[in-house]
């Protein structure tokens, strides 16, 4: 740059510029064929960049759309039994067969080892994820609370079923010797039948509460349907677990989803109903029932339960847990009114009048509605016409609810 600068010279002879400009021009054509250079150096590395940027673009594609495939449930569990190489395994997946898979690029190859469990892809039965060798309820979405606080006071309108609930599962925890004494032996199984929202598992909880037992809740439809072919497996660690953590109080929620009676149908799908009833079958008779491990199902459908299930030495005590009547809504919204700053003008027998055929999780609703209602005008008390709009809502919502079911089933 410095000699392509250079000032021309003072003396301005003819041979002087001549020679100045001779010079220059030699200067120039050389700082052009540097430039030149470097341009076809930029040019090369250009054309290296962007022939890398359309190869990791083709990769980050592959590699997307490997996870989307792979991350797509359900999935089913299996256990490595060889490794074969880095990318190829066989696998024993948890319904019987062995299978020879490939693993994922996103899979650590040192973790794959024969004994460790994994999830599979359904479909192309690739390795999806390693599974932790230790015993995690929540990878189950099992729920297990030490005590729940829920008690008997936050239950309206159930006295009945509260007492029978404590004699069958609460006494036999509490004061298992008066059953010694006499000889006789206490219900194994509890189950709670009846509509949707009625309090089901608020009193299941309340009688964990009472007994101070730990309570694990697992949803029936939850263990056939989340992992494939591990349904038996999961009644198997949940009654284990129970066992483990005495005294217990094990739920099953949704019971029809896995305790419906059988057909003669025989797709995958109904076997693994099939075999997972089948444990829970097993493991209820297997168990003592003087033990402090009580079992308490729900369901909404019980018209279409498996006799077995019915049996004596299983859910042999069933209590019936109806829509509440006027009394039994008028205790409900006393209980989810109690700790809210209620108008003089709010006459909850009349809420009760109003709301006839509403279950438990609909009143409390009503209650929570009415409360925003109250909020929403700024004032700090809830009145008698914020109950009414409440009511208004909820009967629309469900209307509504309900208009979309029907017409969804219409065209299922
Ligand atoms: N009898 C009741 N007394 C007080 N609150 C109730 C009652 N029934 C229902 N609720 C309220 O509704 C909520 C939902 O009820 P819950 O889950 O116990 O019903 P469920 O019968 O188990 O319903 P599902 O069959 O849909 O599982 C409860 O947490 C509670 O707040």
């Amino acid at each position: 740059m410095g000699d392509i600068a250079r000032q021309a010279p003072e003396k301005d002879t003819g041979e002087d510029i001549y020679q100045y400009l001779l010079e220059r021009i030699t200067n120039l054509e050389n700082r052009n064929l540097e430039l030149r250079e470097q341009f076809r150096q930029m040019e090369s590395e250009k054309r290296y960049v962007e022939t890398q940027k359309i190869r990791y673009e083709r990769e980050l594609r592959k590699l997307k759309s490997e996870i989307e495939q792979l991350r797509s449930p359900p999935l089913v569990i299996g256990t490595v039994t060889d490794v074969i190489d880095n990318s190829r395994v066989i696998v024993r997946s948890s319904a019987g067969p062995r299978f020879l898979v490939r693993t994922s690029q996103l899979i650590d190859p040192d973790l794959l080892k024969p004994g460790v469990r994994c999830t599979l892809n359904q479909q192309s039965l690739a390795i999806v994820d390693v599974l932790p060798t230790s015993y995690d309820a929540q990878i189950y979405g099992m729920e297990l609370v030490e005590s729940p606080e829920e008690n008997y006071e936050n239950i309206g309108g159930l006295e009945a079923q509260i007492e029978e609930i404590r004699e069958a599962v609460e006494l036999p925890l509490t004061k298992p010797q008066l059953f010694e004494k006499v000889g006789i032996s206490p219900p194994k199984g509890v189950l709670l039948y009846g509509p949707p929202g009625t309090g089901k598992t608020l009193l299941a909880r309340a009688v964990a509460h009472q007994t101070n037992a730990h309570f694990l809740r697992v949803v029936g439809s939850e263990l056939v349907q989340k992992y494939i072919g591990e349904g038996a497996r999961l009644v198997r660690e949940l009654f284990d677990l129970a066992k483990q953590k005495a005294p217990s109080i094990i739920f099953i929620d949704e019971i029809d989803a896995i305790g419906a009676h059988r057909n003669d149908s025989t797709t995958s799908g109904d076997r693994e109903v099939q075999r997972t009833l089948m444990q829970l079958l097993a493991e209820m008779d297997g168990f003592d029932n003087r033990g402090d491990v009580k079992i308490v199902a729900a369901t909404n459908r019980i018209d279409i339960l498996d006799r077995a299930l019915l049996r004596p030495g299983r859910f042999d005590r069933m209590i019936e847990i109806p829509l509440p009547d006027h009394q039994g809504r008028l205790a409900i919204l006393k209980i989810h009114t109690q700790h809210m700053s209620i108008g003089e003008d709010v006459n909850l027998a009349e809420v009760s009048r109003l709301t006839e055929g509403k279950n438990g999780a609909d009143l409390r609703a009503i209650c929570m509605e009415a409360g925003m209602f109250a909020i929403r005008m700024e004032r700090d008390t809830v009145n008698s016409e914020d109950f009414l709009k409440a009511i208004d809502k909820l009967s629309v919502d469900f209307d509504r609810h309900h208009f979309h079911t029907t017409f969804g089933e219409m065209f299922a």
